[in-house]
């Protein structure tokens, strides 16, 4: 007799945020929606739990009186409690804005002064004062200096109205306000659940701070599903050992977050991470994982599906592909695909005109019905981001202009290959400097690479590569590096400068932090 197939969570067409996130509420009321890891063990809020607690929030939230639209500040990291105020403040039409407890007051006072949320919510910290500012906790809401009551004049949420806004650092280290839809996130979680990844049961571990849009991904893939959430405290994340036993006491099947998060485990405790008995899938994003140190982990766990998945912020992400097992050894730059379900991603020359032939760079524009609403307050950048379809401009479709650079690889999917405004002209030639840290990478005594570009002393433009070497190859020169890059490439593509360093900074996200390379080498000019 066939195992009967896990009963499917039930989905309506154009559903708010939170009644996507809450529909397996009414079909597995009693499944874990959240585990969370406390004191060595796990904490399960069922979806009836979730949906209960929700409901409290939206009650609280309906006494201050808000109109449609307003905005309220949620000060915390991922946890069953904040799930709740976010759903609760999506049931409402009130957009919420994440913003990291670790957030450095500067920033978050600039965000506060874009964004204008009425109500400043924080998981815990110092008793408020402010008008607004308060905190959340147990379903209640207090707020000891309140906003005064709005007029009130629309009557009901609709599809396009504004989820939530996410402030990430634009260029100019002014944030961008990135206004994301309901309609547009609900269409970016059917797109992945056509994916299959997870189902009724599952946890998926999210390793992503709250205020990053990825956190918001593994929300929706967890809960959408009918699996669980299983947020990774922050301060354990950076301790392997204790990330390991965090996944293990969760009985997490799947783990989301940037390539960095692995890095650490890979380097020193390889072996325990083959002990994670419930873990089968592996989601990416952010950056390029280091091939090297995916080939580590295909060996470590054999038949475990790596998804590779890309896009930005402004998308929520754009697609999502499967890592082959094992990787070929030629393989340079993994699959992106073309495009989750729904999407299209389009690769154009610089005149606007499509790109066929395999092999050939061009820049990525994503048509979807998940782009972003605009840029909060900025209708310059958002033109800048959402243009008129290069290929039909009359019919006023809009599409995200990447800033990312592709080609097509045989098999027809792309290859991401780097940003646009991160290329520079090195002694005339075009250079990618995700090329050159690609390229370094490869070598065997290589387990981190970062290239930036600064000036040298001659004004010219200058490739800095930062090298973290592997634990047995602390004899690796610096010229040995430089050569192994002359082998493959142009002497103009060789970095100037190598430094070999310990780690390699990563941002507030777990990105690799290139501004903070930069800043290190104009420090010791
Ligand atoms: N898989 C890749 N290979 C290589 N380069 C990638 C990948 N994913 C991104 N990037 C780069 O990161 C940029 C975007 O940065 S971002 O706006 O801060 N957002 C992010 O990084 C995260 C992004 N929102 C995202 C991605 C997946 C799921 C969710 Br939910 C969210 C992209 O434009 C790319 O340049």
């Amino acid at each position: 007799m066939p195992a009967t197939p896990a009963p499917e969570v039930i989905h309506r067409p154009d559903e708010r945020f939170d009644e996507f996130l809450l529909a397996a509420a009414a079909t597995h009321p009693d499944h874990p929606a959240v585990v969370e890891y406390t004191d060595g063990a796990e904490r399960v809020t069922t979806f009836r739990g979730l949906r209960e607690t929700a409901e409290r929030y939206a009650g609280q939230l309906d006494r201050f009186g808000l109109e449609i639209g307003e905005r309220v500040m949620i000060v915390s990291d991922t946890s069953a409690e904040a799930v709740a105020l976010v759903l609760a403040c999506a049931s409402r039409g009130l957009p919420f804005v994440p913003v990291s407890p670790e957030t450095p007051a500067e920033r978050r006072a600039t965000i506060e002064r874009l964004a204008e949320p009425a109500l400043c919510l924080a998981a815990d910290g110092e008793p408020e004062t402010a008008v607004g500012h308060g905190r959340f906790g147990g379903g209640a809401i207090e707020v000891p200096r309140p906003p005064s009551r709005r007029a009130r004049s629309r009557r009901a949420v609709t599809p396009t109205d504004t989820a939530y806004i996410i402030f990430t650092s634009g260029t100019t280290g002014r944030p961008k306000g990135v206004v994301m839809s309901h309609r547009a996130v609900v269409a970016f979680y059917r797109g992945m659940m056509a994916e299959g990844f997870v189902s009724v049961g599952d946890r998926v571990a999210s390793t992503s701070p709250l205020q990053f849009d990825f956190s918001l991904l593994d929300i929706g893939m967890a809960l959408g599903s009918g699996a669980a959430v299983a947020p990774v405290p922050r301060a354990l994340l950076r301790w392997p050992t204790r990330f390991l036993k965090v996944l293990s006491v969760t009985r997490a099947t799947h783990v989301n977050g940037v390539p960095s998060i692995w890095r650490q485990s890979l380097r020193h405790i390889p072996g325990r991470l083959a002990d994670l008995p419930d873990l089968r899938g592996v989601l990416f994003c952010g950056e390029e994982f280091p091939l090297a140190e995916l080939r580590h982990l295909q060996r470590l766990r054999p038949g475990i599906r790596l998804i590779n998945c890309y896009g930005a912020t402004e998308s929520m992400a754009a697609s999502f592909a499967e890592v082959p097992d094992p990787l070929p050894a030629d393989v340079t730059h993994l699959s992106i695909g073309n495009g989750h379900r729904g999407t299209d991603i389009l690769l154009l020359d610089a005149e606007g005109s499509p790109v066929e032939e395999e092999g050939v760079v061009g820049e990525m524009y994503l048509r979807s019905p998940a782009l972003m609403t605009g840029y909060w307050g900025d209708a310059d950048a958002t033109d800048a981001a959402l243009v008129a379809d290069p290929l039909e401009p009359r019919s006023g479709q809009r599409l995200l202009r990447t800033g990312d650079l592709a080609f097509r690889g045989a098999d027809g999917g792309l290859r991401f290959c780097g940003r646009r405004d991160s290329q520079v002209q090195i002694r005339g030639n075009r250079v990618e400097p995700a090329e050159v840290q690609r390229r370094l990478s490869a070598h065997s005594a290589v387990c981190e690479a970062a290239v930036v570009v600064s000036e040298g002393l001659d004004g010219e433009a200058e490739l800095c590569a930062f090298v973290v070497l592997t634990d047995g190859a602390a004899d690796t020169a610096e010229s040995d590096l430089r050569a192994f890059c002359l082998r493959a490439m142009p002497a103009y593509m060789a970095p100037g400068v190598v430094r070999i360093v310990d780690s390699l900074p990563v941002n507030q996200h777990g990105k690799t932090d290139h501004r903070r390379l930069l800043a290190e080498l104009l420090t010791d000019a």
